[in-house]
């Protein structure tokens, strides 16, 4: 039997996949954002997919070797490196067997190293920064357990989705409520996106009609007496 949390639908992937972090973190009210130093390493790098956990000793990364080889296609490493900073845990080596493996990226709460090489490849890791110190390799560790990473709860078979803005954690028995009011949200965005843009043309060619402030402004300045 897989030790691994059962992949989220193609369906699923595929609707995250078409919105971002920001929708997605206010369809959540806006939470679920992991640590803001939690970035890819290059920018324009997109995950989605179902999260695979491993927790880790401070410095150690023995068992985020495990944890590469326990992946496949679907899903995505979210690694508890508890913050440290002293000692770098993948490198383009792991990178690559990771990449080989087939998941679809790897979000971890420390350091890498090689930047050049993890920040030219296809492949999408997010961490908080870079260090030339390797790690040790005892562990111990734990795999496909719960795990805190970057401040936020993440279990196995949790929605992950990561981009420029940073990393978003979707609790699996709140993935379908979270979509359909991040895809809500998605289309009021655009109609706002065209109207802003529609306001500037006419202003700039000297016909401006109508206002342009967001529906809910006039009514909670009010409490300010304006
Ligand atoms: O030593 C390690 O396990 C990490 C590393 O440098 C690599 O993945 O290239
Ligand atoms: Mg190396």
């Amino acid at each position: 039997m897989s030790k691994l949390a059962p992949l989220l639908s193609e369906d699923i992937i595929e609707r995250a996949d078409s919105l971002n972090t920001t929708l997605i973190s206010d369809a959540m009210g806006c939470t679920g954002s992991m640590d803001y130093k939690i970035k890819p390493v290059a920018s324009g790098m997109k995950v989605v997919g179902t999260a695979l956990t491993v927790s880790l000793r401070p410095g150690d990364n023995l068992f985020l070797h495990q944890a590469i080889y326990d992946g496949k296609e679907g899903y995505v490493l979210v690694a508890d490196g508890k913050g440290h900073t002293t000692n770098a845990y993948l490198g383009e080596l792991m990178a690559g067997a990771a990449k080989a493996m087939g998941i679809e990226g790897i979000i971890i709460d420390g350091l890498v190293r090689d930047k050049e090489t993890l920040s030219e490849s296809a492949f999408p890791i997010f961490a908080k920064g870079f260090i030339p110190n390797g790690p040790l390799k005892d562990g111990p560790g734990e795999l496909h357990k719960p795990i805190s990473c970057g401040g936020v709860s993440v279990v196995p078979g949790d929605l992950i989705i990561g981009d420029d803005d940073g990393v978003v954690v979707v609790p699996k028995d709140k993935i379908e409520e979270v979509l359909s009011k991040a895809e809500k949200k998605l289309d009021y965005e655009k109609t706002r996106l065209e109207s802003i843009a529609a306001y500037e043309k006419a202003r700039t060619e000297g016909r401006p009609e109508g206002n342009i402030q967001p529906h809910w402004l006039r009514e909670q300045m009010k409490a300010y007496g304006l």
